[in-house]
């Protein structure tokens, strides 16, 4: 049926979020012309999104255990060495390495090294010297225990100083020796004497102050998203808050006088609204806040109410609606942004894309709309090919979904004239097509973990074809 209600208008600021295209000049475009490819559209839902009332938000403070996920608004500089301290990498004895050197640089002799503990060598304290070596193992004295947290004395000559993993070497020490090489085994009282194969090295098992980062370094910049060692990070340098971006807020629109909401009396020619779920659940990692989710019936005046009820401390930076911008004759979402005069721009188009096609762009009151069509594949679909990436692009928010090329175990039908996304499950190894390619199969898609990708005019996909894979997890 031929939709109603559409004029042109007159509003004097038309413009479009790509200032170009087929249909580039004209208030509200319409689907007559060639239809638009998938990255033409990504590039119009991103350029649209880039100018959102978000994009002139002030930054937030946020405490660092909620600030995962965001995306930084200031540079991090490290505000002291990480590690703040040398200390030891393993449970063992911090000592002098020089203490261990070759025997004719040590006090006491070899020749009293004749111990031996199962296959190893070993040597004993000498009544004149605290230490003595044969070559094989050196013998020291074992001095107080430093356990982690606690401030240690310098080490003397000829000491073993029993350290735990993370605890500060004592001043002097530059070694460790890991508890499972010293014999006797095991961590002793102080004036014991152990003894540790010779000839260690400075810098063993010891972790320098400064090794990971040195103060004064520029760590994270503004713009990088926190991913858990990235607050991990700001924790170790003591900060207990960052400025990161607000999140981008959703308002979530599903219309149709056929949908109801789940859980509610249902009509005999009534669904179940699945599309808020979907967008909202295919949102939840997005990096944004779902700030409001509406449902208005096919009424013109129920939509404009709804935005003109739409104050500015509560109103999203962007919505996105599903269903309502096709051909039909009461495509609300269509009539009311496309041609009543309300949106300072729209446009209503095709995709050379199934599922899909069908795509409106606007912006009421400097608010992007990105009309998503109704059927409930057609509105995931377009939010993983369009919202999302766009998304990643504007916010920073979220990562580009990952791609692979991979043989398809199945035959796929391509389309001579548009990019075909189809349903897939991908178990790591085998990339299967789910259910058929109706964008009202939701049901038995509910295992869809992947997209394939098939470019518009390429032949069938026979098995063992490859194909471009999206990953969604
Ligand atoms: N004459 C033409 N008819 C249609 C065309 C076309 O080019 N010419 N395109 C078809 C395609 S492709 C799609 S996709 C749909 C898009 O239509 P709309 O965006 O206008 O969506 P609606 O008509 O409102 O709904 C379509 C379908 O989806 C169901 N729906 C809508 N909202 C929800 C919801 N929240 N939860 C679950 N299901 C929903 C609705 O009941 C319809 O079955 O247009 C084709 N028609
Ligand atoms: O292209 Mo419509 O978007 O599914 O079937």
């Amino acid at each position: 049926m031929t939709r109603v209600n559409h004029q042109p208008s007159n509003d004097p600021h038309t413009s479009t979020p790509t200032g170009a295209g087929p249909r580039g000049t004209s208030h509200e475009h319409d689907h007559d012309g060639p239809p638009r490819t998938v990255e033409e559209h990504l590039r119009a839902v991103t350029e649209l999104i880039g100018d959102s009332p978000w994009s002139r938000r002030e930054p937030l403070r946020s405490p660092l255990e909620q600030a995962a996920g965001r995306v930084l608004a200031q540079d991090v500089e490290a505000g002291l060495d990480l590690p703040p301290f040398t200390n030891s990498q393993m449970d063992g004895y911090a000592l002098r390495s020089a203490d261990t050197a070759a025997p004719s640089t040590l006090r006491g002799t070899p020749e009293h090294a004749d111990a031996t503990v199962g296959n190893r060598v070993t040597n004993s304290v000498t009544s004149s010297g605290t230490f003595e070596s044969n070559g094989h193992r050196t013998t020291l004295r074992v001095g107080p225990t430093v356990p982690a947290g606690h401030a240690p004395q310098p080490i003397e000559p000829g000491q073993a100083i029993p350290v735990m993993t993370g605890a500060a070497l004592p001043p002097g020490a530059d070694c460790v020796v890991p508890v499972e090489d010293v014999l006797p085994s095991g961590f002793h009282e102080p004036g014991s004497a152990v003894s540790v194969p010779a000839g260690q090295l400075p810098g063993r098992f010891v972790r320098p102050a400064g090794d990971d980062v040195v103060r004064g370094t520029r760590l994270l910049r503004a713009g990088d998203r926190l991913t858990p060692l990235a607050v991990g990070a700001c924790a170790a340098l003591g900060l207990r808050d960052v400025l990161v971006r607000p999140p981008l807020r959703v308002g979530i629109l599903t219309t149709g006088d056929e949908v109801v909401p789940p859980g509610s009396a249902r009509g005999p020619a009534q669904i179940f609204d699945s599309n808020a779920t979907i967008l909202r659940a295919a949102l939840a990692d997005a990096g944004v806040e779902v700030v409001m989710v509406r449902h208005v019936p096919d009424d013109d005046d129920a939509l404009r109410a709804l935005l003109a009820a739409d104050d500015d401390t509560r109103r999203p930076d962007l919505w996105v609606s599903s269903g309502g911008i096709s051909e039909g004759a009461f495509e609300v979402v269509r009539r009311v942004l496309g041609a009543s005069g309300l949106a300072e721009f729209s446009e209503f188009l095709h995709v050379a894309m199934q599922p899909g096609g069908p795509q409106g762009l606007a912006r009421v009151n400097g608010v992007p709309f990105v009309c998503f069509p109704g059927n409930p594949v057609s509105t995931w679909v377009s939010c993983e090919m369009f919202l999302r990436p766009a998304l990643s692009a504007v916010t920073g928010a979220l990562s580009p979904r990952p791609e692979i090329r991979v043989p398809s175990a199945d035959r796929l039908d391509s389309l001579p004239e548009r990019s075909r996304v189809v349903r897939a499950h991908w178990d790591g190894q085998v990339i299967r097509k789910i259910g058929g390619y109706g964008s009202h199969l939701l049901a038995v898609a509910a295992g869809v973990n992947a997209l394939v990708m098939l470019p518009p005019g390429q032949d069938e996909v026979s098995p063992g074809q490859e194909v471009t894979v999206r990953l969604l997890t």
